[in-house]
Order: C-alpha cells, then structure tokens, then sequence
C-alpha cells in the first residue's frame, strides 16, 4: 500500500507552530501579524476557501480583516483599496483571492500589491525572486508542495520530478523549487504528447491539470511519490457534489506515497498562507 501523505494533520502542526512564533512575537512586543484577505463576487467555490482561510488565521493567532466587493466593483475601486492596504501598517499581507470578474485584468491587481506584502507570491517581483533563487514570498500551493514532499524526500538530487501543469499558480513556481533543490524536472501540459511514458520515467510527479483522474495506474512507476494538486468539484447522480483530484488514486498502490484529495494539498495551501503572513511581517520588521 502506498503511504497516504496526510495534509490535513500536517497543516494541523504548521499552524500549531505558526502560532507559537506569533505568539513569541508579539511577546517581544511586536503587533499581532495582519491578513487582508479581498474577496470580489460571489463565487461559491472562493467563499469556501476564503472562509477556511480567516478560520486559519484565527487558530493561528493572526489578525485577518476581510474586504467584500460586490461583482460590479470597478477595476479602479479595487485598485484604490490594495493602495490603502500597502500603505496600512496593521497590514502585513494582503490576499486577492482569484478569480476576479472578467471586467477587472487581475494582472494589473496583483501587480499593485507591494512584493513584501504578496503573500500569494504572485507578483512580478516574487516570481522573478521565486525563479533566479534570491528569496521572496512563495505561493502558497508550491509551498505546501514542498513541505508534502520533503516529509519523503531528503534528496531531490538525481530523482527524475515530473510536473503536469503549466500555470503561474502552480505548475510553473514547483518546476523552479524543484529545480532549486536540483531534480531533474519536466513541465509538461495539456499539449504534451505521450504524457504518461514521461509520468512512467518519474520519481516525484505533481499533476495540477485540473482534470479529473487523468493520472492512471500505468502512469506511475512503482515506489515513485504522487502529489495531487486536482480539485475538481462533482456532481453525482444524487445530486452530491464531492471533489476529484487528478490522480486514479485508488490504481496507486504501487507508488510509495501519495496525497489524498481532499485533506492533503489544499490545507497544505491554507497553511502556508499563515506561515507566509508570519515571514511578511517578519520581512517588513527587518526594513
Ligand atoms: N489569491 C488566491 N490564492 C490562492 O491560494 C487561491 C486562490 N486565489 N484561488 C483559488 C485557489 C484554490 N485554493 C485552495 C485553497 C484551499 C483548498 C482546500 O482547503 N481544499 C480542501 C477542500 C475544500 C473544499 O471542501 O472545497 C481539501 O483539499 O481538503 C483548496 C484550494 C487556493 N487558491
């Protein structure tokens, strides 16, 4: 049986530990660490991560301030808010969950928010940190990642990482973390061709294809490491919905670890959003 790489407990212990150092933190006197967390519209699949993101916040002892727009908020409105949050002490980070309304250019958003307060790590500035090496704040998935698979690898050097996905959320920040612990790392994507004979040379695949159960049994090799980054939300013929990941998961058997979905990397995110919002008020205090 493959290992089950348990997200949810291990995101249970990140926050225990984020806790602690906030509290130690603010016993040396400095203020609570701040998260603005900005939500636009309605969506009912942002709601729920939202919500489990300020319900993080409070188990770990960080302020979060909620910012609500309704789905006609103008471009500039939203503009005008994160050029208050950057300038707000209080704030130590500031998250715009995604994605915005098709009127607004979410680039242009995430753009204006100051780098040292980019707890996505999605601005230019991190993502060009992220990429020669030289620090910054990290996405929270990727990080999440990388903390799921350096509880099974303690040497990336030599293993073959494939990663399915080619997104800047996703795909592309874990292909250069991996790269910077120095795997040999393949991006393949939706036009790949002869997917799984790549999948089948792999020691670590992460699939974050957004499609349901793509990776198969024959796709992976035996004691290699599977993350699953899929989410996708079902409907069953009871009118259930439940979420899917990209793996068959119940075909890997053979593999030697792998993560469930849910409970593996979606708490993981959640959980790396406070440790990032502990690092960005760290960041700030250092100047
Ligand atoms: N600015 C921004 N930053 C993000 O980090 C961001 C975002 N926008 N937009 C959407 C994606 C997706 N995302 C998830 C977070 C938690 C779970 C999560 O906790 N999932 C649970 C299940 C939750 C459920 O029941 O739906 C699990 O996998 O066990 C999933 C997905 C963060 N994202």
């Amino acid at each position: 049986m493959a290992q089950v790489l348990d997200g949810q407990a291990m995101a249970a212990r990140i926050t225990q530990d984020v806790r602690e150092q906030v509290d130690l933190w603010v016993r040396n006197g400095k203020s609570v660490p701040g998260l603005a967390v900005v939500l636009v519209g309605s969506d009912p699949a942002s709601e729920v991560y939202v919500r489990r993101k300020i319900t993080a916040c409070r188990k770990a002892g960080i302020r979060s301030i909620e910012h609500r727009l309704d789905s006609g908020t103008q471009e500039a409105e939203l503009l005008d808010l994160i050029d208050r949050l950057n300038a707000d002490s209080h704030v130590d980070g500031i998250l715009v969950q995604l994605p915005l309304p098709p009127a607004i250019d979410a680039t242009r958003v995430l753009d204006r928010i100051r780098p040292d307060k980019d707890v996505d790590g999605f601005h230019p500035v991190n993502v060009g940190r992220l990429s020669s090496g030289t620090g910054g704040l990290i996405p929270c998935t990727p990080l999440g990642i990388m903390t799921l698979l350096d509880s099974v690898v303690d040497d990336y050097r030599g293993k073959n990482a494939v990663v399915i996905g080619k997104s800047n959320i996703v795909g592309k920040p874990v292909a250069m973390l991996l790269l910077e612990r120095e795997a040999t790392v393949t991006v393949t994507h939706i036009e790949t061709l002869n997917l799984s004979e790549i999948t089948r040379q792999a020691d670590i695949v992460v699939a974050a294809a957004g499609a349901p159960h793509l990776v198969r049994g024959y796709w992976i090799r035996p004691g290699a490491i599977v993350i699953d980054v899929g989410i996708t939300r079902v409907t069953d013929e009871g009118g259930q919905t439940r979420l899917v990941g990209d793996c068959a998961t119940a075909e890997l058997d053979h593999a030697l670890a792998v993560t469930p979905v849910p409970g593996g990397v979606g708490p993981m995110t959640i959980a790396s959003l406070l440790s990032n919002t502990l690092r960005a008020a760290q960041l700030r205090d250092d100047g």
